[in-house]
């Protein structure tokens, strides 16, 4: 059975990247089968996985999700790059912007997606979508794909609206579009141990979901060997394996296997 989880948190720059490619290649060091998707504009997944220029690629998301509203037909691999730590990912660029917007007019508009995703699913125990900072269409056809959504917090700022905003989103998709949609869990990242604001935060979280959704025990250390993988193209247990964030992406990973 194929898992399809989506990372998603509108604010931009939380980590949803960042635990899409470590989280990803943490299960396929599990021996999982994993295809990750960048389903963001900016193409930052694709350029984390070593592709220097995304926007330069000729086949992406944006190319296959045309097909589809074209009612072409397309070999589930094509376009499909392979990662050297073991995963597959279907890159993502500006292009997306242009479908966005053009999506507006397409019948069925939620489910361009979910028809991709569909015919990967029997290539594959796990689907991970890195997921744009906004709540537009592409977003919701990611949530209108998924079993579930984790979503990633900064833990550097209040993030109790935001928070509502999209689990109101994600509440909409399942009760109109996909019912078995589920909410993975909270993951608070980016989390500065040397002060207090992150345990702060972390009680908030409690307080204000923790009865409604489930809070991710791990937590992801802010560090900035995390932040320099994306320049170098590989996940953080090649950059710096004895690394705390490492540890804390191989804990996550356990974790969301754990939640099978
Ligand atoms: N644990 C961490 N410690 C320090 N820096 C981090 C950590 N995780 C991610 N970063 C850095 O923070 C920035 C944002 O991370 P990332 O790109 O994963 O977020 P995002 O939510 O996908 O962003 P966007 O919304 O723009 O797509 C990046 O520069 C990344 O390298």
């Amino acid at each position: 059975m194929c898992k399809v989880i989506a990372i998603a948190n509108q604010k931009g720059g939380v980590g949803k990247t960042t635990t899409t490619s470590n989280l990803g290649i943490g299960l396929a060091k599990q021996g999982k089968r994993v295809l990750l998707i960048d389903a963001d504009a900016q193409g930052s997944l694709t350029a984390s996985l070593g592709i220097q220029e995304p926007d330069r690629l000729e086949i992406t998301l944006a190319t296959i999700m045309a097909s589809i509203i074209n009612d072409e037909e397309i070999k589930p691999e094509y376009g499909i790059l392979r990662h050297e730590e073991g995963v597959d990912f279907m890159p993502g660029n500006i292009e997306l912007s242009g479908l966005e917007t053009s999506l507006v007019n397409v019948m069925s508009r939620e489910t361009v997606l979910r028809t991709y995703i569909e015919q990967q699913k029997d290539r594959y125990d796990y689907i991970l979508i890195d997921c744009m900072p906004s709540l537009g269409m592409i977003t919701i056809n990611a949530f209108t794909s998924a079993d579930s959504i984790l979503i990633p917090v900064q833990a550097a700022y209040l993030p109790v609206k935001g928070l509502e905003q999209l689990i109101k989103t994600i509440g909409k998709v399942k009760r109109q579009i996909n019912p078995k949609l589920e909410i993975e869990g909270i993951l608070l990242t980016m989390v500065d141990n040397r002060t207090n604001y992150a345990r702060d935060i972390s009680n908030l979280l409690i307080e204000n979901y923790g009865s409604r959704v489930r809070i991710f025990e791990n937590s992801i250390p802010m560090s900035v060997r995390a932040a320099e993988i994306s320049a170098e193209g590989v996940s953080i247990y090649k950059h710096d394996p004895n690394g705390k964030v490492a540890s804390a992406y191989q804990s996550l990973t356990e974790e969301v296997l754990g939640n099978e």
